[in-house]
């Protein structure tokens, strides 16, 4: 693992990464912020998942998630969207799809399998990386995301709920089988056999799923993407069906942007720090 840079923040250290990834075959980059508490003791994870066109950068340098992340005492991880620089074909070509779209699923289809693993990175390689190296509570994880990183984070812990003891999204994907960003993303990585989408779709997800802790889901009513590509409602509708506690929240004006993360993502860390730091 590489220290690419570092910068005091909130009396913590804010820390920008690279290392080999085997998962994914390639160099990986990674940002870690470590609060104060650090300094003298292990503390809980939370991992958060960016969305569509971004690095490991955006969350860290935009949302001003550290301040709480200080007060709570909770180390935060955000990962890089996708690989970068496979020289597969095609991967610069489209925003939504390739490079910083890798839609944190496990690619099954040619040319996209050999180092499109994004789930695998996240649930296994990228933690065990972690806890090798910083002073965390490994049975203290959280994960939350926005968009396409909502996506990943309800899917990760609704596999995963063993793992990840807490979740929560900014403007989730949450139906991806039904909007047109999941489908492109779906059938290049996955192929065309619907049946194994299922596995990547937090609303189909949620129906078999043995998670039990409550999810919060932020959503600002003036996001453009609502109606087309995100469908809270399909979730929320699943999330009734088997009775899991969903907290929805219709946020009144707000965008899809980082103005809209940093406007709640106080409330975002306090809702993890209650499940991981009691
Ligand atoms: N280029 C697109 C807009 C791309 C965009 O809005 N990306 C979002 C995530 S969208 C879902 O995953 C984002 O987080 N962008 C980075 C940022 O710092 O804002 C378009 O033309 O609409």
């Amino acid at each position: 693992m590489n220290l690419i840079s570092e910068y005091k923040c909130f009396d913590g250290m804010q820390g920008f990464y690279s290392h080999h990834s085997q998962t994914c075959n390639i160099e990986m980059r990674f940002a870690v912020y470590q609060p104060p508490q650090t300094r003298s003791k292990a503390v809980p994870v939370l991992y958060f998942l960016s969305g569509l066109t971004c690095t490991e950068e955006n969350f860290i340098t935009k949302a001003g998630a550290q301040r709480y992340a200080a007060e709570h005492g909770l180390i935060l991880v955000a990962p890089d969207t996708s690989p970068r620089n496979t020289g597969i074909e095609g991967e610069d070509k489209d925003w939504d799809f390739g490079t910083g779209a890798g839609f944190y699923v496990d690619a099954t289809a040619e040319p996209w399998r050999s180092h499109y693993q994004m789930y695998s990175y996240v649930v296994k390689e990228l933690p065990a990386l972690i806890a090798s190296h910083f002073p965390v509570q490994v049975e203290r994880q959280g994960i939350f995301g926005h968009s396409m990183g909502g996506h990943g984070a309800l899917v990760c812990a609704l596999r995963n709920p063993e793992l990840f003891k807490s979740v929560s999204a900014f403007a989730p994907i949450a139906a991806p089988m039904q909007c047109a960003w999941g489908e492109k993303a779906f059938t290049n990585y996955l192929g065309s056999e619907r049946e194994t989408w299922r596995n990547y779709d937090a609303s189909e997800l949620i129906l078999t799923s043995k998670y039990t802790s409550p999810i919060l889901i932020d959503q600002g009513t003036a996001d453009k993407f609502l109606s087309q590509q995100l469908m809270p409602e399909v979730f929320e509708r699943a999330c009734h069906s088997v009775e899991q506690p969903l907290t929805l929240r219709f946020q009144e004006g707000y965008d899809h942007s980082y103005y809209f993360i940093a406007t709640f993502v106080g409330d975002h860390i306090r809702h993890h720090a209650a499940t991981l730091c009691q």
